[in-house]
């Protein structure tokens, strides 16, 4: 058994877990990271990275076709294997050595192994090898484990050998027929993917597809889906799901529909990686999401923070935002507060005070690259309702736009605003059409910064881009007298 004393110690090295070391090492602490996987995480190699270049192809093949004279110059169909090696490359083929060499130039030191809580401030690790190493922490412990695919109980399911979004992510061969259950946003971008390359795919939306976006955006995302061939069966849910001898699996939906796939993905969301993690020498219960406050700190069942507040929990193991920038955003918000803490130091912990974390409330934005793409921030009119917030929502036609309609034949896509009526300030942005990621960020620093609506007229899109949608919304809302 070793044993190692360090500032701070961190269970889990994805992207999150990476983060509020390299901060907190910044800062002059001394930090050890536990992985028991790869360090980087579910995000480099099993999610964001591989599935985004496993959708570029199909989107830049899908951006000439609209441009007559580019058009003319694609002579082929796209290529499956070609996408798929990039996308190897896009997840390093599967091995960490590059970000391995990235914590050991920050000077952090990588322990492999599955970390357990123990004690207070004490860590075992319990390596490939079945040697303890146990860690004990001066001020800190951050839980940054992350999250798995759940899996829903639907008889036979979990005998099928169903995909979870790491198969999805990481297939080295394209189904003939894949299944998909589940309408959020792992089902939704795969269907896209696997359509492109071209499976037959069936999705099955239990609450609609992406039911937490503007249903404008969604709506026009169903049915381009339909139109590349994918069969939506909406509101309804698997019965049962059997794999057959041959490898043929079965699915017979509630409303009596059935149908067969060669694979069956299960995206119907996640559930937090804290099994192993020995919340139970915590007084708290394993398999459970981290309950946090303000600042990150791991609260008990009495809704105080575990022992003297020496455990944290950051990125999607306490589910504020299951996004990898939002997470990375606490653990910088999280790196400075173990800096100040451990050095006797206040932390600024008012709404978008240094060491809080608001944006998790207020402006958290997401692009989900199906095709078109939606891009979003902050609330939709139906959130912002249900957050007690008096709103006006406003729509426009994105293909009317002068450099939409330059961007591609038959652009098509539509934005809209919310607007909270006491404040008049913008609360809430969705777009939807080919290309409108980049436009997000715009939006994400006029909800951040809480900019005045009057004040946004003098914010001119240049002509002729994407952007005038802003000004076209602006229109729509209505100056002040
Ligand atoms: C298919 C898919 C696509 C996605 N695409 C996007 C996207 O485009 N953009 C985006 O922002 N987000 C995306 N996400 C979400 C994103 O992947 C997560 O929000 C992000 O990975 C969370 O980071 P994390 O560090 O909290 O956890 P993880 O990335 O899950 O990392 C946790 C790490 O902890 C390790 N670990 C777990 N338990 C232990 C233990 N007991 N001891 C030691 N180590 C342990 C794990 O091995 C892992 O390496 C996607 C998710 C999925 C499933
Ligand atoms: N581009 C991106 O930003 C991106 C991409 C992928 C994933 N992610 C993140 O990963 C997380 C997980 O994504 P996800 O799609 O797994 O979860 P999700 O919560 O987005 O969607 C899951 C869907 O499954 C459905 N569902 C649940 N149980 C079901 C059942 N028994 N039968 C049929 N349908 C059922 C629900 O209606 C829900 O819409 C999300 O929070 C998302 O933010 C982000």
């Amino acid at each position: 058994m070793t044993e190692n004393t360090f500032d701070v110690v961190v269970i889990g090295a994805g992207p999150v877990g990476e983060n509020v070391a390299d901060g907190a090492v910044k800062g002059g602490l001394s930090v050890a990271v536990v992985e028991s996987e790869l360090v980087g995480g579910e995000c480099s190699y099993w999610a964001c990275m591989p599935t985004k270049a496993l959708l570029r192809d199909a989107a830049a093949l899908r951006a000439v076709r609209h441009l007559p004279g580019a058009n003319a110059a694609v002579t082929g169909e796209l290529d499956p294997a070609a996408v798929l090696a990039r996308r190897d490359a896009f997840a390093a083929h599967w091995h960490d050595d590059g970000q391995v060499a990235w914590l050991d130039s920050a000077g952090i030191e990588l322990v492999r192994g599955v970390g357990r809580i123990s004690a207070p401030r004490t860590v075992e690790v319990t390596g490939a090898d079945r040697s303890t190493t146990v860690l004990t922490a001066r001020h800190a412990v951050v839980v940054a484990t992350g999250s798995s695919a759940r899996i829903p109980r639907v008889p036979g399911l979990a005998d099928a050998a169903p995909w979870t979004s790491r198969e999805a992510a990481s297939a080295q061969a394209v189904p003939g027929r894949l299944a998909v259950i589940g309408g959020g946003v792992v089902g939704a971008e795969m269907a896209t993917a696997y359509a492109a390359l071209g499976s037959q795919v069936t999705m099955i939306a239990r609450d609609g597809l992406l039911p937490t976006v503007e249903s404008f955006a969604s709506d026009l995302v169903a049915e381009t889906l339909k139109a590349h061939g994918v069969t939506l069966h909406l509101r309804t849910e698997p019965e049962s799901v059997r794999r057959d001898e041959a490898g043929t699996v079965h699915v017979r939906l509630v409303d009596g529909t059935t149908f067969d796939a060669d694979e069956v993905l299960v995206a119907t969301g996640r559930t937090p990686n804290t099994a192993a993690v020995g919340l139970e020498h915590v007084g708290l219960t394993p398999d459970d999401w981290l309950r946090v406050d303000e600042s990150l700190r791991v609260l008990g069942s009495d809704g105080t923070p575990i022992g003297d507040g020496w455990l944290y929990a950051a990125g999607d193991v306490n589910h504020r935002v299951l996004l990898t920038h939002q997470g990375k955003y606490q653990a910088r918000a999280l790196g400075e507060t173990l800096v100040a803490r451990s050095g006797g130091e206040p932390v600024d912990l008012e709404p978008w005070g240094r060491h809080a974390a608001t944006a998790d409330d207020r402006a958290v934005p997401q692009v989900i690259f199906t095709d078109p793409e939606i891009a979003s921030v902050g609330h939709t009119a139906a959130s912002a309702a249900a957050a007690g917030l008096r709103v006006r929502a406003v729509e426009y036609d994105l293909g009317a736009v002068a450099g939409a309609s330059l961007h591609a034949d038959g652009y098509t896509g539509r934005a809209g605003m919310v607007v909270d009526e006491d404040r008049k300030v913008l609360v809430g942005f969705t777009v939807v059409g080919p290309d409108v990621a980049e436009l997000l960020h715009a939006a994400t620093i006029a909800i951040a910064a809480e900019v005045p609506i009057d004040r946004l007229w003098h914010a001119v899109p240049a002509y002729p881009t994407i952007s005038e949608i802003w000004l076209r919304l602006l229109e729509t809302y209505g100056r002040a007298a």
